[in-house]
């Protein structure tokens, strides 16, 4: 009789420590980038790209001395996918009052993988107004994209089997800030 087969167990990737350093790399990053805090606006995907686009705007404004509109953007209903799965119910977009157009728009999210959800991310900012730039934030990038899409700013290239899931828990919505990695290596790399 053959054993049964038992995935390895989750793997930490990122601590509380890491996930903190690596934002706050990324605070100074876009600061250097955009020689300073004019016209940023950080617009976070949910749910995590939120508290992490707050993360960030608190970093900014301890750095710059001044606050960096945070918002947030829902992509639900711009996926490619709608047809093939229900949607999940609509989250907040929440676009500060200076609104986007004439702005350098960073996007933020918690894990980069096939990319398609930044696809529909600039779709739906298309629909908010014209932004002079927009930039993307992400805590991981895992690899595997399917469309012509990169990270301007990382915290973390984590290079991963497509088998294997990326776990982002925040103290916000999960008690506590890790990022894991699970699932078997080596299956559909
Ligand atoms: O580059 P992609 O292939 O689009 O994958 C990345 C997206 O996948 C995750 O969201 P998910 O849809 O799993 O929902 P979540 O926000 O609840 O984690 C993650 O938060 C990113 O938004
Ligand atoms: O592993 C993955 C893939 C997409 N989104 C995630 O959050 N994790």
């Amino acid at each position: 009789m053959t054993a049964p087969a038992h995935d390895p167990p989750a793997r930490t990737v990122l601590d509380a420590s890491d996930i903190n350093r690596a934002l706050t790399r990324i605070a100074h990053e876009i600061l250097e980038r955009n020689k300073g805090a004019d016209q940023l606006v950080l617009l976070g995907i949910p749910s995590r790209g939120v508290d992490l686009a707050r993360r960030i705007g608190e970093r900014l404004a301890q750095t710059e001395g001044v606050a960096v509109p945070v918002g947030s953007l829902d992509i639900t209903l711009y996926r490619d996918d709608l047809r093939r799965q229900p949607a999940r119910g609509p989250q907040p977009t929440e676009v500060p009052p200076g609104g986007v157009d004439g702005k350098i728009v960073v996007l933020v999210d918690d894990v980069l993988y096939s990319g398609r959800t930044v696809r529909a991310a600039l779709d739906a900012l298309a629909d908010l107004g014209r932004p002079d730039a927009v930039r993307l934030a992400v805590l991981v990038d895992r690899g595997h994209r399917e469309l012509p899409i990169r990270a301007d700013h990382v915290g973390k290239n984590l290079p991963s089997a497509r088998s294997e899931r990326v776990m982002v828990r925040l103290v916000e919505t999960d008690g506590r800030d890790e990022v894991l990695i699970a699932g078997a290596k080596g299956e559909g790399a």
